[in-house]
């Protein structure tokens, strides 16, 4: 997909995600990787109001290179994409249910929402949490970088998800079913309820290609 058609695709996805309430006021930010370089939403926009020629261009080095100032987490996007050379785009939202799951008490950090359903182990799969940090801080860029080379999806505490995929379509997927499957489990937290089983979540990952 060349850049031209790149830039839409994020005002198109940054508006439909911004229109359906799963991230809100100036909050989320996203990019994809370029030929030469990547495009990121600038900050202190809102995700549904973007203009396609506006947005941020940087290089490999995270200089900026092109259109409006980038958002704050710039260097938590190029962490996942130095780490991870499959992923060509990374999306991070203020999703509500998500933010919730990640402040609820006594969760195991390391696999943060259960395999409620077979598209949640396909999509999303183990789901890290990434302690707190302020939105920017290269702290919190170099603590995602150390789960980006074993997850392509991680929650960060108190402030949402950041998820990659091979393409923009793929990360926007993936983030829209790990807001669905926390908001699944807000409802069901406290019931009694199964999940898949190991050997079922086993056989989702050989049947279906990693994103
Ligand atoms: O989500 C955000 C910070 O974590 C929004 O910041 P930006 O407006 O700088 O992209
Ligand atoms: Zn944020």
């Amino acid at each position: 997909m060349n850049e031209h058609k790149q830039r839409e695709e994020i005002v198109l996805l940054g508006k439909s995600m911004y229109d359906r309430g799963l991230t809100h006021g100036g909050t989320g930010n996203i990019s994809v990787r370029l030929n030469d370089g990547w495009l990121l939403t600038p900050t202190g926009s809102s995700l549904g109001r973007l203009d396609p020629a506006r947005l941020s261009k940087l290089d490999w080095q995270g200089r900026h290179i092109g259109g409006d100032l980038p958002s704050k987490e710039a260097m938590l996007h190029l962490a996942m994409y130095q780490e991870r050379p499959v992923s060509g785009a990374v999306v991070h939202l203020h999703s509500t249910h998500s933010v919730a799951v990640s402040v609820l008490d006594q969760l195991d950090p390391e696999d943060v929402l259960p395999a409620i359903t077979a598209y949640y182990a396909m999509r999303v799969g183990k789901l890290p949490l990434v302690p707190y940090y302020a939105p920017g801080d290269p702290a919190l860029a170099e603590a995602v970088r150390r789960f980006s080379g074993r997850h392509h999806a991680m929650l960060l505490a108190h402030h949402g998800p950041v998820v990659a995929g091979s393409d923009l379509h793929a990360a926007v997927d993936a983030t829209e079913e790990l807001e669905a499957t926390a908001q699944l489990f807000l409802l069901l937290f406290q019931h009694k309820f199964k999940t898949l089983t190991p050997e079922q979540v086993a056989d989702l990952q050989r049947r279906f290609a990693k994103r």
